[in-house]
């Protein structure tokens, strides 16, 4: 009996053969900004992930999150259902089922998305202590997103300010800017429940829309990706307080594919024990204003050729992938 259970410990993953990168954000010795520029180059060039660690933001400040989207999946439907996402905005609560990024398999998730820290945003009325936690937790992610892009343009050797001049809205709301804080609650599996059945999946398998995303998981495990050249799907790991980043397709637009936009899902995990537990995650998206034109020719290295292909800006590419996730559900 105890052998048909798999062990957690016995179960390989990128994190236990030292295969993700991990990048130490402390300040230490040479520039910081220009070290870790060439990790993170090396990184999204050959693996299109990689883990961030010493960055600054208490394990505290994640918990708190979860613990208020908790409250928030415990208060009466009709308060939820005030809060859910509508057509043609990308803020709120999106229940399991809503979503299907393979176009065919529902999510078995909750998900709420705060583009701007503001009432219309965020349950503040039914939970002031969520609105309080998010906003801390945002702004620290806001200014990690903009470290990085800052440590991108030295290492792609670009004018100062490329990216962070492109991105200067972030958080100012999803008209301006499609930048999302993702809280993310996958319930327990419930064998014989209906809709879990085979095939049944916590997120399906895609690459994410924008710049990078940065990715606060806790140690239930289930994410893998897919990495550059290979078809397998590999379990990610845990890394203890690590936050997870990972390239997005704009970004490998923008570098002509030279930055890897990662293909990534999260499954059910095989061992009985952690599937009957719930599983948190907070995701944070990070996009361009939607105004900017993601041309691959702003980034051409010496002596490459320029791109004949149209040039879309960053709100009318994400509008058609939106379109491909929800259908006709709520866009
Ligand atoms: O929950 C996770 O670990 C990943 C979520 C994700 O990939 C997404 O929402 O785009
Ligand atoms: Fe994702």
């Amino acid at each position: 009996m105890i052998n048909s259970k798999i062990r957690e410990d016995k179960l390989e993953t990128l994190v236990s053969r030292s295969a993700v990168p991990i990048i130490d954000l402390a300040h230490c010795g040479k520039s910081l900004v220009h070290r870790v520029g060439q990790q993170l180059h090396k990184a999204f060039t050959e693996k299109g992930i990689a883990f961030l660690v010493n960055h600054g933001i208490a394990e505290d400040k994640i918990k708190a999150v979860w613990d208020q989207f908790d409250n928030f999946l415990d208060l009466p439907a009709e308060i939820q259902d005030r809060h859910r996402r509508k057509d043609g905005v990308n803020y709120g609560y999106v229940s399991p089922g809503m979503e299907r990024f393979d176009g065919s398999t529902p999510e078995l998730r909750h998900a709420y998305n705060v583009c701007k820290l503001d009432e219309q945003n965020i349950p503040r009325e039914a939970l002031p202590e969520l609105a309080e936690d998010i906003t801390t937790l945002c702004t620290d992610l806001k200014a990690m997103s903009l470290f990085i892009m800052k440590a991108m343009e030295v290492a792609l050797e670009i004018p100062p300010s490329f990216f962070v001049d492109k991105h200067s809205q972030m958080l100012e709301g999803d008209d301006l800017n499609m930048s999302t804080l993702r809280m993310l609650y996958y319930p327990a599996i419930v064998d014989d429940e209906p809709g879990q059945s085979e095939g049944a999946i916590r997120c399906g398998a895609h690459v994410d829309y924008g710049t990078f995303t940065l990715l606060a998981q806790d140690s239930e495990g289930g994410l893998e990706v897919q990495l550059p050249g290979s078809e397998k799907w590999e379990r990610v790991g845990h890394l203890p307080g690590a936050i997870l980043i990972n390239g997005g397709e704009l970004l490998s637009i923008w570098t002509k594919q030279r930055y890897h936009a990662l293909p990534h899902r999260v499954v059910i995990p095989e061992q009985e024990l952690i599937r009957t537990r719930g599983r948190h995650s907070i995701a944070y998206f990070c996009h361009p204003n939607n105004s900017i034109l993601i041309s691959p020719n702003d980034l051409l290295g010496e002596g490459e050729a320029k791109s004949e292909d149209k040039v879309y800006s960053a709100y009318e590419l994400i509008q058609k992938k939106f379109n491909d996730t929800y259908g006709q559900r709520s866009q």
